[in-house]
């Protein structure tokens, strides 16, 4: 028996941790939200002017939840984009701002995702740092699982990124093609990095296509992280424990 992993509150078969970034680590999740909030607003705005229909704004919680949270940038846009019926053509990745495309939209996202992270700067969850220095001491492998082509710049900016051995992240998703969460592909490639099964991980998330993600990824153990009143959902998609905060794990063992 491997008393480590129980002292982690998980099941003892697991000698991986594999954490999403965005609202699990770092309190970057609301700002996301309010970026996607601003840029959405925006572009719903100009087109309610130009058809004549009434504004029905971006929602920076149940949108946010529902379609983009925890997706590539990509994917949330076309995913909020085809809950209101609307389609726009894929464009370039290198599309200006004001570009009607994704991946124009998307560009304008993250414009206003580096002004806020420049403003308010990279704050980490006291409990998930506390947390991720238990499981190196225990010996359990770490990786970082986001879909963020920021991750980097994240982890650098909360002063982490030593505590993880690997990190895959929007931009490997986009480099290597893996399908983005909810597919189980980013936490997959980090199992496999790292030499370890998936039925020998343990998936940590505050999102609803992450814990999807570990679910149809054959994880040991998928601990979902409820920031903002979701736990029943979380269950409902695939976690097998909620907890509000990371620290939660060690006093409960
Ligand atoms: O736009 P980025 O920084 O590549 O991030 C993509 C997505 O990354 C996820 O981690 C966030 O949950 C999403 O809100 C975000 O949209």
């Amino acid at each position: 028996m491997d008393l480590s992993a129980r002292k982690l509150g998980l099941p003892d078969r697991v000698r991986a941790c594999l954490f999403d970034l965005d609202g699990v680590l770092t309190r970057t999740a609301r700002l996301h939200a309010a970026a996607w909030k601003e840029m959405f607003d925006g572009f719903l705005s100009e087109r309610a002017t130009r058809t004549g229909t009434p504004l029905v704004p971006f929602d920076d919680v149940a949108d946010y939840a529902a379609y983009v949270d925890g997706k590539t940038r990509a994917d949330g846009t076309r995913s909020f984009l085809a809950s209101r019926g609307i389609h726009l053509p894929e464009g370039e990745p290198g599309d200006p701002p004001d570009a009607e495309t994704v991946n124009g939209l998307g560009n304008r996202k993250n414009e206003l995702m580096l002004s806020r992270l420049k403003k308010d700067g990279v704050e980490v969850f006291e409990g998930s740092v506390r947390y991720v220095r238990a499981v190196r001491d225990a010996g359990l492998r770490r990786a970082v699982v986001s879909s963020s082509a920021n991750c980097r710049d994240m982890l650098a900016g909360a002063g982490i990124e030593d505590l993880f051995e690997v990190g895959v992240d929007g931009a490997t998703v986009a480099r290597e093609h893996l399908a983005g969460k909810p597919a189980p592909d980013a936490y997959l490639a980090a199992a496999r990095a790292l030499g370890v099964p998936p039925d020998e991980a343990a998936v940590f998330e505050d999102a609803l296509a992450g814990v999807e993600a570990g679910r149809a990824g054959g994880f040991a153990c998928v601990v979902g992280v409820d920031r903002i009143g979701q736990a029943d959902a979380l269950r409902e998609h695939g976690a097998n424990v909620v907890v509000s905060d990371l620290a939660e794990l060690l006093e409960r063992s």
